[in-house]
Formats: structure tokens, sequence, C-alpha cells
């Protein structure tokens, strides 16, 4: 598991007038919804069905909290769980890890991944936030999960946890990624106040602000050979959603 997870990270440093970025890699078993909330996030839209072997990286420029920031999402397919983590670890600022509530399996997969990610994170500075999330509410009536059962592996693991649904409102699953943002921006601030402990008093104090710090150590990108890099303006996809759209869903039908 530790050679795994044994990928060393670069550390650059942002230039200030460069908007942050921040790199949210999406997790969990197959079919619990990870790119129906991804698309979802991306286009307002719900899009039920896709390619389930494309694996994707996408990038979207946002205002969270009145700053803006480039909000790059994998949707990752893994089959088989976590192995063959290395081509995300190291480029995660943070990690959405998505079951479906209809689904026990998907929960337990879920576990796995948090146990995974955690082991890896641990001790980094700064550390990638996970956030724990509950797909498919719509579906209550299937339920399989309990949503104590979210809440108690959320707080064994110190994660933020949400349940949503991919095909309702738009707004719970847009504040599921601005918080993945909220909580690196917070992890970057703590890292920040933890170096500067370690400043001496004579010297300049660092003029690092926590948006420079939002993903310095995440920049590398991934090199799947399946991965492909589509940029949509937020902006744009809201006024001119058709251009953007066609771009983004070369893999998905919409109905
Ligand atoms: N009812 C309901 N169905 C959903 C929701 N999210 C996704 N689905 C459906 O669940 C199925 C799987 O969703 P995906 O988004 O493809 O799941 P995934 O995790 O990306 O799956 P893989 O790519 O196979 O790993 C699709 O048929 C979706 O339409 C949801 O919130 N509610």
């Amino acid at each position: 598991m530790s050679m795994m997870f044994g990928k060393a990270r670069t550390c650059n440093i942002v230039p200030e007038h460069e908007p942050a970025e921040c790199n949210i890699v999406v997790l969990g078993a197959m079919g619990s919804g990870k790119s129906a909330l991804t698309v979802k996030f991306l286009t307002k839209r719900f899009i039920s069905e896709y390619d389930p072997n494309l694996e994707d990286t996408y990038s979207s420029e946002e205002m969270v909290d009145q700053q803006p920031v480039v909000v790059k999402v994998m949707d990752t397919a893994d089959q088989d769980g976590p192995v063959n983590c290395d081509r995300y670890l190291a480029w995660a600022s943070a990690f959405l890890i998505v079951y479906s509530i209809d689904n026990r399996l998907s929960f337990e997969v879920c576990q796995q991944y948090v146990e995974a990610v955690t082991l890896y994170t641990k001790g980094l500075q700064p550390e990638a936030p996970i956030i724990l999330v509950g797909n498919k509410l719509d579906m209550e009536r299937y339920r399989q999960v309990n949503k104590t059962d979210g809440e108690t592996l959320a707080t064994r693991f110190s994660c933020l946890f949400f349940e949503v649904s991919a095909c309702l409102d738009f707004a719970s699953v847009q504040n599921v990624f601005y918080e993945a943002v909220r909580e690196v921006r917070r992890e970057a601030e703590r890292s920040l106040s933890l170096r500067s402990l370690y400043i001496s008093e004579d010297k300049a104090p660092i003029s690092l602000s926590s948006a420079t710090l939002l993903s310095p150590c995440f920049k590398e990108l991934p090199t799947p050979a399946t991965a492909k890099l589509v940029t949509v303006k937020s902006s744009r996809a809201q006024s001119k959603r058709r251009a953007p759209t066609l771009t983004l869903l070369k893999g998905f039908k919409i109905f």
C-alpha cells in the first residue's frame, strides 16, 4: 500500500496575479454517480448515460466567495476500487469520494477509498481534504445506507459529508464542489500559519496569500492515456450553453 502511494510531489509557487487552481478528483465505486455529479456541476444538467470507461479532466473558471479559482475536476473510472492511484494522488488538491445511498456495496468501496486516500495524505502540507458524498438522494425509498453511516464515516476521518442528488437541484451539487475549494483554502491558510512559525523574527515576513498557496503542491497534470482536458468557462456555460456543452459532452448522451 505504501508503495502505491509513494509518488513525490513538486512544489511550485503560483504568481499572485494568476487565479489559483484547485484540482478535485472524484472517486467512488462504478455507478455511484461520479460522472453525473461532475457534469451537473459543470453544465447544470443531469446526464443519464455515458461511456463508463472515459476518464476525463475538466476545467472551469469559478468564483467561490468572491475569489476566482480555476476548478479542475478529474472524473475517474476505476474499475477495481483504490488501485493504481498514482495518476491522481499527487495531482489532487481535494478528493470527492462518492457512494450511492441506494447501494451498500458502493458505501463499502467508498470506505476503502477514504482509508487509502487518508493513508496517502496524512502528514502532507498542505493536506488534501476529503469530502464524502452520498449521491442519489432522490432514491430515498431504496436507501441502503443510513445518513448516520455516512456521518459516522465522515467523523471518523474528519471530513465533510453531504448527501445530494445529481438529478435534483444544481445548488446542492455546486455547493459540494465549492466546499471542496473552501476546504483547500482553509488547509492552505493552516499550512501557511504553520510555515510562518518557522520564520525567524528578523527576516522579512512572507507575502504569500492563501490563494497563492491554493494548489502549489498539486500542479502536476496526470498523464493517463485516456485523460482529456476540456475547458469550460462557467460564464459561457451559463450564457451560451451550447458551445461548451457540445465540447464537454463528447462521451455523453443528453436526454
Ligand atoms: N436516480 C439517480 N440516478 C443517478 C444519479 N446520479 C447518477 N445516476 C445514474 O446512475 C448511473 C451511474 O451514474 P454515473 O454518473 O455514470 O456513475 P459513475 O460513478 O460515473 O460510474 P462509472 O463511470 O461506471 O464509474 C447512471 O445511470 C446515472 O444516470 C442520481 O443522483 N440519481
